[in-house]
């Protein structure tokens, strides 16, 4: 069994509060991810498991202090203001997962992830299956990377993270965990499937996040899933044993594709 996994910034702390973490959800997420650990040993099924993370209260207000009219500027201290927070909220969540026994290490992208001219993603993927092999569970995150375009920079976002992973790597599960129940309708009741038959109808609905976000919020992960053709299941990950029962293939929410 394979899965990838992504926690929303909205989950692991409180994106209007910076540098804020809500201990009582990472610490679910730690004990329910063990378990299900626990249950495919117990089957004798080998879980491997990629997790994704995003900028939460971390990376969002740094970035937005360099964001200038949607160009970064003063780089040459943002970048590192940027990295440095991303790093420090993903030693937390390393930390916070190792306590509970579970083989995670760090993965960095703005160290060797690009956007080429084309705003395709530069992104190797080598040592990520490399550590797999050896049953480590690479955690990667959101990210400031370089853009080759002129003087460019641009984030990495979680949402770009896990569907491309996804489109490459061919998991079994590609599970987004957010703060909500599923992609809503115009009515906010959620929406059991997106795909080429509604996705019009969907996008009306597709509204910024309601808190601090530079990235694209659910607009970018409806729509980074829908055109790269991954099948992804948006659900809420802050709900006790939904994290659990997501990766037994056993989750409500919104399923793309
Ligand atoms: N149609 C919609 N359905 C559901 N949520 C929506 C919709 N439109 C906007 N939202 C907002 O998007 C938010 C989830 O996006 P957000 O980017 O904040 O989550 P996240 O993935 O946890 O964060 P991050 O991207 O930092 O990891 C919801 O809390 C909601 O406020
Ligand atoms: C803001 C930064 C640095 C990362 C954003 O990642 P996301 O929260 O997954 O969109």
């Amino acid at each position: 069994m394979f899965a990838i996994l992504k926690l929303g910034g909205s989950i692991l702390c409180d994106k209007n509060v910076p540098y804020s973490i809500n201990w009582e959800n990472l610490q679910n997420i730690g004990i329910e991810i063990k378990e299900a650990l626990e249950y495919y040993r117990k089957e004798e099924i080998n879980l491997k498991l990629i997790i994704v993370h995003g900028g939460g209260s971390f990376g969002h207000p740094v970035a937005k202090k360099y964001l200038k009219n949607g160009k970064f500027v003063d780089m040459g201290k943002g970048y590192w203001e940027i990295q440095k927070a991303m790093r420090k909220f993903n030693n937390i969540v390393i930390d916070e997962l190792q306590n509970f026994e579970i083989p995670v290490v760090s993965i960095q992208p703005s160290s060797f992830i690009t956007f080429d001219k084309d705003l395709n993603l530069r992104f190797d993927t080598n040592a990520i299956e490399k550590m797999l092999e050896k049953d480590l569970i690479p955690v990667i995150h959101g990210d400031i990377v370089i853009d080759e375009r002129e003087n460019n920079f641009k984030i990495f976002s979680g949402d770009h993270a896990l569907p491309h992973l996804s489109k490459k790597l061919n998991p079994d599960l590609s599970l987004h965990a957010s703060d909500v129940d599923g992609v809503w309708d115009t009515k906010f009741k959620v929406i059991e499937k997106i795909d080429s038959s509604n996705i019009n109808k969907v996008l009306e609905s597709l509204k910024p996040s309601n808190k601090e976000d530079v990235t694209g919020g659910m607009h970018l992960k409806v729509m980074e899933c829908y055109n790269l053709g991954v099948k992804t299941i948006i659900f809420n990950g802050s709900k006790k044993r939904n994290i659990y029962n997501a990766l037994l293939k056993n989750v409500k929410g919104t399923s793309i594709n």
